[in-house]
């Protein structure tokens, strides 16, 4: 989806309505539909009657209804770059808790294709459209398998059963009569995809995103009746704060909710390249009526037939969309209304992210400004650029890039907090304990303080995955980590194997409660830095199958017993030399380490995910 901005139609505008009143009779499939889901907020959007009858999910027990999350579908008018990255991996790591929770995921991502945008950028690469869009959308799967991204579902707005469920969606809303004919006359930011309000220019009618001229444009159009959902609008934002996340987001949709809402216009007359306006093939449907559906035509795929009832059925509605600030009022304002038009469910959350920023301006395709997260995987390794933006830019703040804090920050935590305990305790064991743990780490840690300190610290970490702020989760866990370096530094279990005797076999308990902390941190950081999990996991002396079938269950303090072996002591994660720039680290030696992701198109499932 373009980062088209989000201002209303402007009052000028001239309507010449022509109802379309043939077509206003089917409407007794127009039913809201709901979909029983696990948690009590979930119902908060549709008809059933109480949440108590909602099936609860025992951990590491897949429920019946799956988590949807959703990423934008990615606008392919240029390849995709660190912002796209971003939000992507975010999503990945919230796919990869939940997951790890036991839930059934369908994690969906794509490319939205359509639009003038793009057919101007396939004539400015000589290509074809639809040529255009295949090499672009191949360039976003393979960043996404780049990244590590588990992605279940990648969507094309061009995939014919998407198009069946524009063509049956739009049928829905007309029949339920928000679709009428009308005059448009505007200025037309073509970057954006949208008519303009003329007092939201800057200097010489210029887009304030895409710094570039609108220029004036007329039309005949057919417009969605926006303004007939005001009041429900106004009563779901009302209702239900969670709706739109975070808070200074929520208060940003209510204010153009309460400033009045107007229609807006769901075609184009002089775009070829889109789907055909169901009994008008002189228009396409408007970018945005076309590919907000690609959150639906995705829960259609593996069916022979794709339509609506049938989707709802495999997922609908979904429980996340999360988006950048730039499209929020599309999924916030325009999605809902759509959605209530056509009588589906509305997703639980849309989340809107702030952004990656480049001397203080979005990076975006359009202005060119971006960074190139296949570089910074080449140079540093996927684990090193998803640890850094989720722990570095609170998902909701913008943030702005730096290869200084880059750097510092990964070594920080990365190497030096969690990769260099991990090697020195390895290291440790296998000089005094022939790589052997001593006893069960349950009873290593038999009236240790340390333990109880662990253990609140994930509770923490679960909780802020659980609210997406995937930050803070990084942190708690970072704190585990510090907690462990602390631990061995004021046991200095060194000494003890030098004394010998009681002190030896206290020092080799030691050694074991800290390798516990690893364990449990290999788990519940692996929805950030799925490889180095991976690896620490298997230096721990699990298999690699072990770790894709790890819950956050498992986190529980008891999990490694005496007389498990370790693996050699290996650095799990380089120092990055700021001199020469890093090296992408080496994965596992054992096995297929990358199978932290495997490099396919399709659901690349992780940990729990297998059990799913
Ligand atoms: N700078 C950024 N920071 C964070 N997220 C971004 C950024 N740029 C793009 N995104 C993500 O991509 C979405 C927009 O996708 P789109 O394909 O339109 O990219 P774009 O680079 O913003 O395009 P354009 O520059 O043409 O407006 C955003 O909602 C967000 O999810
Ligand atoms: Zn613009």
């Amino acid at each position: 989806m373009a980062g088209r901005v989000h201002l209303f139609y402007s009052s000028s505008v001239s309507h010449t309505i022509s109802f379309l009143s043939p077509l206003y009779s089917a409407t007794s499939r127009l039913r809201p539909i709901c979909l029983r889901r696990t948690s009590p907020p979930a119902h908060m959007f549709c008809t059933c009657s109480t949440a108590a009858d909602a099936n609860p999910v025992p951990s590491g027990t897949p429920s019946s209804d799956p988590f949807v999350l959703t990423t934008p579908l990615y606008y392919v008018n240029a390849p995709p770059h660190m912002g796209s990255a971003y939000t992507t991996i975010a999503a990945d790591a919230v796919a990869r808790f939940q997951r790890l929770l036991g839930k059934k995921v369908i994690f969906i991502t794509g490319t939205d294709e359509h639009g003038e945008k793009i057919a101007t950028a396939a004539a400015a690469s000589g290509s074809s459209p639809s040529d255009h869009c295949d090499a672009i959308s191949q360039s976003y799967k393979a960043l996404w398998n780049n990244l590590d991204i588990a992605y279940d579902r990648f969507i094309r707005t061009t995939d014919p059963q998407h198009e069946d469920i524009v063509r049956e969606f739009y049928s829905r809303v007309l029949a339920k009569g928000d679709i009428y004919r009308a005059d448009y006359e505007g200025l037309y930011c073509i970057n954006c995809e949208e008519y303009k309000d003329e007092k939201e220019l800057i200097k010489d009618n210029c887009c304030p995103i895409h710094l570039k001229p609108c220029v004036a444009r007329k039309e005949d159009n057919y417009f969605f009746a926006l303004s007939k959902y005001q009041k429900k609008l106004e009563e779901i934002l009302r209702k239900n704060p969670e709706f739109v996340q975070p808070a200074s987001r929520l208060n940003e949709v209510r204010g153009w909710v309460n400033s009045g809402l107007k229609d807006f216009s769901i075609s184009r007359a002089a775009v070829d390249w889109g789907i055909p306006v169901p009994n008008d093939n002189k228009q396409t449907i408007y970018v945005w009526f076309d590919a907000l559906l690609g959150y639906v035509s995705a829960l259609s795929e593996g069916e022979s037939q794709a339509d609506l009832d049938t989707v709802v059925s495999n997922g609908w509605p979904a429980s996340l969309h999360l988006i950048g600030k730039d499209i929020l009022r599309f999924h916030a304002v325009y999605w809902p209304a759509m959605l209530l038009s056509a009588g589906l469910s509305l997703p639980k959350t849309v989340f809107g992210h702030g952004f990656l920023t480049k001397d203080g301006m979005k990076m975006g395709k359009s202005l060119g400004n971006t960074i190139e997260p296949d570089d910074l995987v080449k140079n540093f390794g996927s684990d090193a650029v998803r640890y850094f933006f989720l722990k570095e830019v609170e998902l909701g703040s913008d943030g702005d890039y730096s290869e200084d804090r880059f750097i510092n920050s990964v070594n920080a935590g990365l190497a030096n907090t969690i990769g260099n305990l991990l090697n020195r305790t390895l290291g440790l064991l296998k000089k005094n304990c022939d790589s052997t743990l001593f006893v069960d780490s349950s009873v290593a840690a038999e009236g240790n303080p340390l333990k109880e300190t662990v253990e609140d610290l994930v509770d923490k970490a679960r909780d802020n995955y659980e609210n997406l702020s995937l930050s803070a989760a990084c942190d708690a866990l970072l704190e585990v980590a510090n907690a462990g370096n602390l631990y061995m530094n004021n046991r200095a279990p060194w000494t003890g194997f030098k004394i010998g005797g009681d002190s030896a076999d206290a020092a080799a308990k030691d050694l074991v409660v800290i390798l516990e902390i690893m364990r449990i941190l290999a788990i519940t950081l692996s929805p950030i830095t799925p490889g180095l999990s991976l690896k620490m996991y298997m230096q721990l002396g699990f298999t690699e199958d072990q770790f894709y079938t790890t819950t956050w269950g498992e986190s529980e303090w008891g999990g490694l017993k005496g007389g498990q072996v370790m693996g050699q002591p290996e650095p799990v994660f380089l120092r990055i030399d700021k001199k020469t720039g890093g090296e992408a680290p080496e994965v596992p030696k054992k096995n297929s380490p990358k199978k932290a992701v495997k490099k396919t198109d399709k659901a690349p499932q992780t940990q729990a995910a297998a059990q799913a």
